[in-house]
């Protein structure tokens, strides 16, 4: 069975570290031990056992003098680094999936390193398409007390889930310290948090009576997050006692099931779409380049790939030409002995041409395809 992966992301302090510390000491007590990563680079010390360690084969200091780069640019090509060697690191964990029930992840806490750069998406989706992959987004729970704080965190956490889109946990930690009952009403009564954000010193400060531009606005945005919530497992956990972590495992069961119900079908959807797309473009492109070799034996040139494209597209495809407008508008192309030497070709003459043709084909489409992600890279 392919083992839950679990991708701990959080701000800066809300305590990732300590909760992946507790959750593999937690999973180590149910005989069940995790697979473990860090992908921090800049982490001085981490208090688990890591399996992999980004920090192993990247040393982050070095990266910052040798590209004279500021802390985030530093992680950001660390992480690049490291995401050109994720599928040695998916194969090390699929070798030992018979026995992982799950696979755990740390990440840096400046979010936007992770989540927003090309690597961090490669390495997401290099878990995402092989394990079923859920997102634990952790708060710090003492520091979400007042309401814009709050819907802030909730905003970042909606892009987290747009841009991965990956069923997400929330993680309200440091609850010995304040409890997550106030945030889950929150998130379950629209009105209690109405009121929360009417009574917030913040939001009075700003606009006299709480009821201005910033109040609607947050208004307005509060009714967005109720269907985002929606999507969403909520639990309260203590990484320092070890409450809530039974919970937390079955959220993570819960969300694995959706993931393979519905996040996995999508993404299956989506992959299988952008390959027949392709597979059309390829046939597309190799039909074009049958008509300008002029090649007229369809059947013997392995052209009835192209029968279903015919049919659906026509005019793009191959077409019978008429014999006479043929000739007289290819003449000076291929002179008329280049003709008769394909009509007498023999089938595995032309499909050695036909291959050759449909590799050079292929040729252009890959360097196009390696100049276009290029084009991300640099854009993103
Ligand atoms: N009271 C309490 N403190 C916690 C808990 N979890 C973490 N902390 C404290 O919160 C602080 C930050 O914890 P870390 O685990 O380093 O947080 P992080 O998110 O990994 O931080 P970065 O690596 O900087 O992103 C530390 O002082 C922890 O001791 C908890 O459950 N309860």
């Amino acid at each position: 069975m392919a083992p839950a992966t679990v991708l701990c992301i959080g701000m800066a302090g809300s305590g990732k570290t300590t909760f992946m510390q507790r959750l593999n000491s937690h999973l180590h007590a149910q005989k069940t031990p995790p697979y473990v990563l860090n992908l921090d680079p800049a982490v001085l010390k981490v208090p688990f056992q890591p399996n992999i360690d980004i920090r192993d084969s990247i040393k982050y200091k070095k990266v910052m003098e040798e590209y004279n780069l500021g802390p985030n640019g530093a992680i950001v090509t660390s992480l690049n680094l490291f995401a050109t060697k994720i599928d040695q690191v998916i194969n090390l964990v699929e070798k030992r999936s018979e026995n992982l029930k799950h696979c755990i992840v740390d990440t840096p806490g400046q979010i936007e390193c992770f989540i927003w750069s090309a690597s961090g998406a490669i390495i997401t989706e290099a878990f995402a398409s092989t394990f079923p992959t859920v997102i634990a987004y952790i708060v710090d729970t003492p520091r979400n007390t007042s309401p814009t704080t709050f819907m802030s965190n909730m905003l970042y956490a909606c892009s987290i889930l747009y841009k991965t889109k990956l069923p997400m946990i929330i993680v309200f930690n440091k609850t010995d310290v304040k409890d997550a009952e106030f945030a889950k009403e929150w998130m379950t009564d629209f009105e209690i948090f109405q009121q929360a954000m009417q009574s917030s010193d913040e939001l009075n400060e700003e606009t006299g009576n709480g009821s201005g531009y910033m109040a609607s606005l947050v208004n307005s945005m509060s009714l967005m997050l109720e269907e985002f919530y929606s999507t969403l497992d909520v639990v309260g956990v203590s990484s320092f006692t070890g409450a809530g972590f039974d919970d937390f495992l079955k959220a993570v069961d819960n969300k694995v099931d959706e993931y393979n119900e519905f996040y996995k079908a999508e993404r299956d959807r989506i992959i299988k779409a952008k390959e027949e797309h392709a597979k059309k473009q390829k046939q597309k492109e190799l039909s074009s380049l049958m008509k300008d070799l002029g090649i007229k034996d369809k059947k013997a040139a392995g052209v009835e790939v192209l029968s279903d494209l015919e049919s659906e597209d026509e005019g793009e495809g191959l077409v019978e030409p008429d014999e006479n407008e043929f000739k007289a508008e290819r003449s000076y192309t291929f002179p008329e002995d280049r003709y008769a030497e394909i009509d007498e070709n023999t089938e595995d003459d032309l499909q050695a041409r036909y291959q050759s043709a449909f590799e050079q084909t292929a040729k252009t489409a890959d360097s196009k395809t390696a100049e276009d992600i290029a084009k991300y890279i640099r854009q993103s």
